[in-house]
């Protein structure tokens, strides 16, 4: 068995890591075993709860492990070092690929220089595979395309004019997952539609161009891309890119010269160095709801998802009409709320982002149970303008439920987002 390849998926929140990840668990080509390490960003590892269902349909070929400590590329470093030993140590049989899904707060360059720590990497048991940042199609396109200051972006902040640092910071970080990438995934190219969507990937291949220049960039949705192929290809790439080094470096010495060298590529810095976290660096933070109670559709659909949806702006919630849908309203009664619903959301697109709590939410994600389907697990995804709550298989049968829901954000105001969820819940437990 060759050399396992060490691979790291970064990118922001929400752009698809996961998604991706689990399309290459779902292909894995025969004779790859795959380990997966999956890190987010809060206490609670939804990734790695979707990764996990993935994995236990595919006979073992996989196995996985979680890192919910804080973020891999900074303050859980030494976690994922120690994970990743523990992982090939307990492995059945060797891996031929490590996934490492970061946080979406991971910086690449940060994670390069973690996966080069690991000792195994050092020692040469274990090889570095490829920094691939997924990026969001969208929400990519409209952080360049708008220029706007934080201050114009209250769906970030909250607040019109608040602490306009924030903003080149998180936009930083975007173009810094994308400059320390060696491959680029464009990801959820179909939100244009078929009518713009050559004309937006165009526009976006050349702005990833420019940021990245060495970097490939392979655009799709929901994460359909020949992954393996992609780290091959960059593995390949490196060795070459040695090889031409040495030489180059033995030419230099040949003539007494120290030779800097303007490479961007296999000049990674070994050395310790101070990390910030991200949490602080960007503004960013986040925590888990957690109930034992179901939630009430119906006031779930008017306490959050409308306050969601004012901030996304939309005119139809697709979330909300199918929890609504689920939940038995009387006939007569869900067309005057659909109407009323309607009124509510152009007011509150109008005046409300700023008292909104949901504002600041840039991602959320977990595990919820609705009172009128107690054993269907469903998972709520949002970020950015995308949201949907779809079903999850079930949960397990005669085990009390303990709903999960992961907030991500920005300056968010955590207690107002658990009042309005906390308003939402059944009075009673469900047993499925
Ligand atoms: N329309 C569309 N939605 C997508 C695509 N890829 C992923 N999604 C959805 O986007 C949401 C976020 O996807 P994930 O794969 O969980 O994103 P992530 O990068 O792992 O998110 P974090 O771990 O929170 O940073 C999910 O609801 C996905 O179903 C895509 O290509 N198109």
């Amino acid at each position: 068995m060759a050399t396992p390849k060490v691979t790291a998926l970064v990118g922001f929140l929400g752009a698809g890591k996961t998604t991706t990840l689990k399309r290459l668990l779902e292909t894995c080509p025969d004779g790859e075993r795959i380990g997966v390490i999956a890190n987010d960003v809060a206490k609670v590892n939804i990734d790695a709860a979707l990764v996990r269902d993935v994995v236990q349909g595919e006979q073992g070929q996989v196995q996985s492990v979680q890192l919910d400590n804080g973020c891999a590329c900074c303050t859980a470093s030494d976690d994922l070092i120690q994970t990743f030993e523990e992982l090939l140590e307990g492995a059945e049989e060797p891996f031929s690929h490590v996934v490492v899904e970061a946080s979406g707060v991971a910086e690449a360059s940060q994670m390069r220089e973690v996966l080069l720590q690991i000792p195994a990497v050092r020692k040469g048991q274990a090889e570095l595979g490829a920094i691939i940042t997924v990026v969001d199609s969208n929400d990519f396109l409209k952080e360049f395309a708008s220029g706007e200051t934080l201050g114009e972006r209250p769906d970030l902040t909250g607040e019109r004019k608040a602490k306009p640092e924030m903003r080149r910071l998180v936009v930083d970080l975007l173009v810094e997952q994308v400059e320390g990438a060696d491959a680029l995934v464009l990801n959820k190219v179909d939100v244009f539609g078929d009518d713009q969507a050559d004309a937006k990937v165009a526009q976006l291949r050349a702005i990833l161009d420019k940021l990245n220049p060495d970097a490939p960039v392979h655009h799709t949705s929901f994460g359909r891309v020949d992954l393996l192929d992609i780290v091959a290809k960059q593995v390949h790439h490196r060795r070459d890119h040695v090889h031409v080094h040495e030489h180059e470096h033995h030419g230099h010495q040949d003539h007494g010269e120290a030779g800097e060298c303007d490479c961007k590529h296999g000049h990674e810095d070994h050395g310790d160095h101070p990390h910030g976290t991200h949490h602080a660096k960007y503004g960013i933070d986040s925590f888990v709801f957690e109930s034992s109670l179901p939630f009430h559709g119906p006031s779930l659909a008017k306490n959050v998802l409308k306050q969601m949806a004012a901030v996304q702006q939309l005119s139809s919630f697709p979330a909300l009409e199918a929890i609504k849908h689920d939940v038995v309203v009387p006939a007569d009664d869900a067309d005057s709320e659909d109407e009323e619903f309607r009124q509510q959301v152009v007011q509150s697109e109008a005046s409300s982002v700023k008292t909104n709590p949901f504002s600041r939410v840039i991602r959320s994600k977990g595990f919820l149970q609705l009172q009128s389907k107690p054993q269907t697990k469903m998972y709520w995804s949002h970020a950015g303008k995308l949201f949907s709550v779809s079903p999850h298989g079930d949960w397990p049968a005669g085990r009390p439920v303990t709903q999960q829901l992961v907030f991500i954000g920005v300056d968010m105001d955590q207690d107002k987002i658990i009042a309005h969820l906390n308003a939402s819940l059944a009075d009673a437990p469900r047993v499925p």
